[in-house]
């Protein structure tokens, strides 16, 4: 079965949050958008953030969007059908927002839905998470709000819970000028960890969770602390070490490093003046060297969404009707 024009659109994402290293993700409002339809050829066309068809960015090797359709096309052993694909995004690549999760993921699901829909949302998750390593930002993406999800190599799919993320807390990102690719930002990590650091993690982990959940702001603010990945990759973000321990000067619950890096999230309550903190973070970065843009976001809760000619006909996370 074949449309005559569908649209996915999937979230970026945020990986870790401190102690979660490659075990949770939220989503958040900037988008990769896929939009696929009948044509002689198959086609990819990239348009840039003031609306104008460019040259595709990335070649088919780079690009995700074409890997995530061979590798459908593969499984259900169809050919890649002729289509044009029209790309559009607003999530800056390789500063640790997950563009290449979402890409992916958008990938999976407009092609599947393309065939016919015969991959169910947990295939897709984990088609996805076993090309990314990790389940964090793919799981993000595709079901939207806080995704906690634990990889199963053996029985090949993704163990996962969804959790609505309180809306009284308010993200900020400091995205750098620089970028940082997520494989090389991996090889800076060790192969093995001191027992004493497991425990810190585990113990930090399980109160970034509950807190989550519980809304609890202490509970929170011990949570974000890590010894599995930020010491090894803080390095290549000037002041990080500083910013973070300078949280209680602007009232913010904690700072850092989204994904691998180099964006530097703060998490702000809404007692707090987000301004006056989006300013603090950008003077701050600023007098480190950085070119940053620092900007607020916000938590996306439903994930993918696909629309139909211009009707949407589905989100991937009807649980978020029920938070
Ligand atoms: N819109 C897109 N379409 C196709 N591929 C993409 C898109 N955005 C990103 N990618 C791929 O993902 C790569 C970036 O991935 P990665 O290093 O993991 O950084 P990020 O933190 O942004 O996910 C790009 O070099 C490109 O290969
Ligand atoms: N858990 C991963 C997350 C990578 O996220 P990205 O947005 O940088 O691709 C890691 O920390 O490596």
């Amino acid at each position: 079965m074949s449309h005559e024009k569908i649209k996915v659109r999937a979230p970026a994402s945020t990986a870790n949050l401190g102690s979660g290293f490659d075990s949770i993700g939220i989503a958040l409002d900037m988008y990769t958008e896929v939009e696929m339809s009948s044509h002689n050829h198959l086609q990819f066309e990239w348009i840039d953030e003031n609306g104008n068809h460019t040259p595709f960015p990335f070649t088919n090797e780079e690009n995700l969007i074409f890997q995530a359709m061979k590798k459908v096309c593969e499984l259900l052993q169809r050919d890649i059908p002729n289509v044009k694909v029209i790309v559009k995004s607003t999530i800056p690549s390789t500063r640790g927002l997950g563009s290449s999760a979402s890409a992916f993921v958008a990938g999976l699901v407009a092609i599947n839905k393309w065939l016919g829909g015969a991959l169910s949302k947990d295939d897709l998750l984990w088609l996805a998470a076993e090309k990314e390593g990790h389940p964090d930002n793919v799981g993000a993406s595709l079901f939207g709000g806080v995704f906690v999800g634990a990889m199963d190599w053996e029985a090949k799919k993704v163990q996962h819970n969804y959790i609505p993320f309180p809306n009284k807390w308010k993200w900020l990102a400091a995205i750098p000028s620089y970028s940082s690719s997520t494989a090389s930002a991996r090889k800076k990590l060790p192969d093995s960890y001191e027992k004493q650091d497991v425990i810190f993690n585990l113990s930090r982990y399980g109160l970034l969770v509950s807190s989550i959940m519980l809304g609890d702001e202490e509970g929170l603010k011990t949570g974000f602390f890590d010894k599995l990945h930020t010491p090894y990759r803080q390095d290549s973000i000037p002041g990080f070490d500083r910013l973070m321990n300078s949280q209680d000067e602007i009232g913010a619950l904690g700072f850092m490093i989204s994904g691998a890096g180099p964006t530097v999230l703060g998490l702000v309550p809404q007692k707090a003046n987000l301004k006056k903190a989006q300013l603090y973070m950008e003077q701050f970065l600023k007098s480190e060297a950085h070119d940053v843009d620092v900007i607020p976001l916000n938590v996306d809760h439903f994930g993918v969404q696909v629309y139909v000619g211009d009707d949407l006909e589905y989100l991937c996370n009807t649980q978020a009707f029920m938070a």
